[in-house]
C-alpha cells in the first residue's frame, strides 16, 4: 500500500475549472472519502489520480513516484466503478483471473490470489457462477475483488454501492469498511452520500464548486464545519441555520431576529461573534441540540411547528423560526401538532456561529 499526495491540482475545460487547487494527503492504508454535491468535482479528482484524464497543473504522487504523466495502467492502482463491468460470459472465476491472464502471470499464481480474494470477500462458493446468477451486492464484491486480486497501491472507489438498493448499500458499506481494515488498504473513495463518507473514512475531503472546504476526520468535520456549506451538507437532518443580527450592549451580546425576539448569548460565544466582520450572523444547530417546550422558558424563542415526522425511536419536527425551516428532534412521546406555537431553546455548548458575509465558522480564539 501507499501514500498519495494531490499538490495544488487543477483541471480546467475551457474557462472553466473542474478542480482548483486541491492539496490533501492520504496517508498509508488510510481510507478518504472524497464527498461534496453534484459537479463538485469529485469524480474529476479521482479520474485525475487514476489518469484516465490528464491534470492542467499540479503534481500526483503514487508512493514515491510522481506520476502525472504516467499512464493508468503504470500508476498502480485499481479502480471500482458503480457499474460492476463483469464479463457477462465468463465465470466469477474467470473475471477475477482475466486481469491477471493480461499480465501474464503464471497459472499457479492466478489461481492463488483469485481463491484469496475469495475467500478475503466471501465468495469461494460463487465462484463458478455467471455475473448474471449474481445478486447485485454479489457482483459488486466481484468488482472489488477484481480490484484486489491485482494487489494495487491504491484502490480508487467511485459510487460503487450507488446500484443497489437501500438495504444492500448499508450491508455493502459495512463490507468495504471491513475490506478496508482487513486489508490496511489505501483507499480513496467518492460518493456524493454524506453518510457513507461519516461512517466509513477516516477522513473525508468535502469539495464544492471545484474547491476543498474542508479536509478532516468525520467526527472532526461533524463538530467543527469551518464553513456553512461544510455544516448543511454534513449530517442527516440538516443543520439548521438562522440568520439573525448581534448587537452588543452593557457587555451582552445579543443575537436579534427580524421578528423581534433576542437571544443573548454566552460569554464565549460573544466572544465568536466579536470577531464577525458584519452584524449578520448566522447561528447553526443540529437537530439534537435543540430542546423543544410548549411553553416559553428563559432562553427560548418563539417558533411554529410546521411538519412532524414520526420514524419510531425519534419524531423529527420541522418548525418555521424567523423565517425559516428549522429541524428539531423530540421523543417519541412527546406529541407535537403541525401550526402548534412551541419554543426552542439552543445548547449554547454545541451552537455554532458563522459571519453572515464569509459564511466562515466564527472560532473564539
Ligand atoms: N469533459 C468535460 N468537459 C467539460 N466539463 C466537464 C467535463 N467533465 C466534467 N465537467 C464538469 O466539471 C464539473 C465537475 O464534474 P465531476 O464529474 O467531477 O463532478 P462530481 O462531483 O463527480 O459530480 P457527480 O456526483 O454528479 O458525478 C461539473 O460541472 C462537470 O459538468
Amino acid at each position: 500500500m501507499a501514500h498519495v499526495v494531490l499538490k495544488d491540482l487543477i483541471k480546467t475545460y475551457g474557462s472553466f475549472k473542474a478542480v482548483n487547487n486541491v492539496s490533501l494527503t492520504v496517508n498509508d492504508g488510510e481510507f478518504v472519502a472524497l464527498v461534496g454535491p453534484s459537479g463538485c468535482g469529485k469524480t474529476t479528482t479521482l479520474n485525475l489520480v487514476a489518469g484516465l484524464i490528464p491534470i492542467t497543473s499540479g503534481d500526483i504522487v503514487i508512493g514515491d513516484r510522481v506520476v502525472n504523466d504516467l499512464d493508468p495502467k503504470d500508476r498502480d492502482i485499481a479502480m471500482v466503478f458503480q457499474n460492476y463491468a463483469l464479463y457477462p460470459q465468463k465465470s466469477v472465476y474467470k473475471n477475477l483471473a482475466f486481469p491477471l491472464q493480461m499480465r501474464k502471470l503464471p497459472r499457479d499464481e492466478i489461481d492463488k490470489k483469485v481463491k484469496e480474494a475469495a475467500r478475503v470477500l466471501d465468495m469461494t462458493q460463487l465462484l463458478e457462477r455467471k455475473p448474471r446468477e449474481l445478486s447485485g451486492g454479489q457482483q459488486q464484491r466481484v468488482a472489488l475483488g477484481r480490484a484486489l486480486v491485482r494487489d494495487p497501491a491504491v484502490f480508487l472507489m467511485d459510487e460503487p454501492l450507488s446500484n443497489l438498493d437501500a438495504k444492500l448499500r448499508v450491508q455493502m458499506r459495512s463490507e468495504i469498511k471491513r475490506f478496508h481494515q482487513d486489508l490496511k488498504a489505501t483507499i480513496i473513495y467518492v460518493t456524493h452520500d454524506q453518510l457513507e463518507a461519516v461512517t466509513m473514512a477516516d477522513r473525508m475531503a468535502v469539495m464544492n464548486g471545484g474547491y476543498l472546504q474542508q479536509y478532516d476526520s468525520p467526527a472532526q468535520v461533524f463538530a467543527h464545519p469551518v464553513n456553512m456549506f461544510v455544516a448543511s451538507f454534513v449530517g442527516s437532518p440538516a443543520m439548521s441555520l438562522v440568520p439573525l443580527e448581534a448587537s452588543t450592549a452593557s457587555g451582552n451580546t445579543v443575537l436579534t431576529s427580524a421578528e423581534g425576539w433576542r437571544l443573548e448569548l454566552s460569554p464565549q460565544n460573544a466572544q465568536k461573534v466579536a470577531r464577525a466582520t458584519t452584524k449578520k450572523v448566522v447561528l447553526g444547530a443540529r437537530h439534537s441540540t435543540i430542546k423543544l417546550h410548549k411553553s416559553a422558558v428563559p432562553g427560548s424563542v418563539p417558533a411554529k411547528a410546521y411538519t412532524v415526522e414520526p420514524t419510531g425511536d425519534v419524531t423529527f419536527i420541522q418548525a418555521f423560526l424567523s423565517g425559516v425551516i428549522v429541524n428539531v428532534s423530540v421523543p417519541p412521546t412527546i406529541a407535537v401538532a403541525p401550526d402548534e406555537q412551541i419554543w426552542l431553546e439552543f445548547d449554547q455548548e454545541r451552537m455554532h456561529l458563522f459571519d453572515g458575509e464569509t459564511e466562515m465558522a466564527l472560532k473564539a480564539s
